[in-house]
């Protein structure tokens, strides 16, 4: 029987990965030579890194670096064969707004489940601009060929909070050299808008209506990224529900519009301290110190869901350890990730004795469960395999996971750290 361990240790998040596909992406689009640092070399972030490569781009990786030379948008050539996304929704949705203005045709093709997820949400807007999608075996999913073209302006209402297809429209809109105007309801992650801003694009948002001028090129300009707020969440959690520990987790980005899951967790009582450090390519970052906290159940707020999407499975566990009954709904769109996130969640933490059930559009969590060992079926999702990993921080018995090579999705050395911390002499530093 393995005993519970207190946790101490400073912890240096890895790059961001929304703002490394976005750094990739604008780099690419750029005139000149670019070096990105703190890039994260995660399979998701290479498929984008892989994509420009193949349309002409010049890239070199080295240690944490990643330099992008390239002659820009209008110099892109067609690559000779498909473009393989993997498992990376975010390639595929912002690529696609690329590709919706490039003078020549590209398929797109995804492994099995980014095979599964919806990409008309992308392919109607980008139809509307002028650009021709058409789904190849199967209607609204990859693979799907992009005949790219002139396009025209839009003015477009978000039907659904979404990052990615916003940044497609605003990117087609960018590489079209048209004006975009994008009106969100539920303001979603805005990564997109500060590096364009950075790179001194004229991109205003007013009240949610987001709008981008015509004609804008752009310059190569160096690029640090931020640590992931995503990949720390677990270091949080962790902490957070270990009786006895304390963990400082370094280089997190800050951006409002992604830390849901830290402000959550205060109103159910955390004792989470964020010490405020200057400002990356315009988000803010900081260092996070967060302590094991008697919790309290909480109820997720329609406008929230966005900034803590990513976040769901990690944070139905850290509700597990809660006194009450959380309530989490507003999640259909976790139907659509890697996997269907609300099933794979009740039924990962119910396999390790969590009380905790399925809603059509949501979970409702049983506070204060006692968890015990078990087998989690991660359906290669990264999110769930790191999520069952944390919970096995305060199991007697072992969690085994059906896959662990899917936390390179976005953490490569998330076992690495996950290791580090659980020796106490060790202070896991990168
Ligand atoms: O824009 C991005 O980088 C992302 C946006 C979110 O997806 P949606 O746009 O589908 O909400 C998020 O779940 C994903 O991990 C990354
Ligand atoms: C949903 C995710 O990513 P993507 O949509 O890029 O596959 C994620 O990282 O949790």
């Amino acid at each position: 029987m393995a005993q519970i361990n207190a946790l101490h240790g400073t912890i240096s998040i890895p790059g961001d990965k929304s703002i490394s596909h976005r750094a990739a992406i604008l780099a690419s689009l750029s005139t000149g030579k670019t070096v990105i640092d703190n890039f994260l070399f995660s399979d998701d972030c290479l498929r984008t890194l892989d994509a420009f490569q193949a349309m002409g781009v010049q890239v070199k990786k080295q240690d944490q670096q990643v330099i992008i030379d390239s002659e820009g948008a209008s110099k892109l050539s067609a690559p000779t064969d498909a473009i393989d996304l993997g498992n990376s929704g975010t390639t595929a949705r912002l690529l696609a707004g690329v590709l919706a203005a490039m003078p020549f045709q590209t398929e797109l093709v995804g492994d099995p489940s980014l095979s599964k997820r919806p990409m008309k949400r992308v392919s109607q807007p980008l139809s509307m601009m002028g650009a021709t999608v058409e789904f190849l075996t199967e209607d609204g999913h990859l693979p799907m060929k992009i005949v790219g073209g002139s396009l025209k302006k839009i003015e477009y209402d978000m039907p659904v909070a979404s990052a990615q297809v916003k940044s497609a429209i605003l990117l087609a809109g960018l590489t079209g050299q048209v004006n975009v105007t994008v009106t969100e309801q539920t303001k979603s992650r805005d990564h997109t808008e500060r590096m364009l801003e950075a790179y001194g694009v004229h991109i205003t948002d007013e009240n949610g209506t987001i709008t981008l001028k015509e004609n804008q090129v752009l310059h190569a300009k160096n690029i640090k990224v931020p640590g992931d707020f995503s990949s720390a969440a677990y270091w949080i959690a962790a902490a957070v529900i270990t009786p006895g520990s304390e963990l400082t987790i370094e280089r997190v980005g800050l951006n409002p519009t992604r830390i849901g899951f830290l402000n959550v967790l205060k109103r159910m009582g955390a004792s989470i301290e964020v010490i405020q450090k200057p400002n990356m390519m315009n988000e803010p970052v900081g260092t996070i110190i967060a302590k094991h906290s008697t919790l309290k159940a909480t109820t997720l707020k329609e406008e929230e869901i966005p900034t803590l999407i990513d976040e769901i499975p990690i944070l139905a566990l850290v509700a597990s350890q809660a006194k009450g009954i959380s309530r989490f709904h507003h999640l259909r769109e976790l139907r659509f990730k890697e996997t269907d996130r609300i099933q794979a969640t009740v039924q990962g933490l119910a396999a390790l004795g969590v009380s905790i059930k399925a809603e059509e559009d949501g979970m409702i969590v049983q506070g204060q469960s006692r968890l015990h060992g078990g087998m989690v079926k991660t359906f290669h999702d990264h999110r769930i395999a790191m999520t069952a990993m944390i919970a096995s921080l305060i199991t007697n018995d072992a969690v085994t996971i059906d896959d662990y090579d899917c936390v390179k999705i976005s953490y490569p050395n998330f076992f690495e750290q996950f290791n580090q911390l659980k020796q106490p002499e060790h202070s896991p530093k990168d």
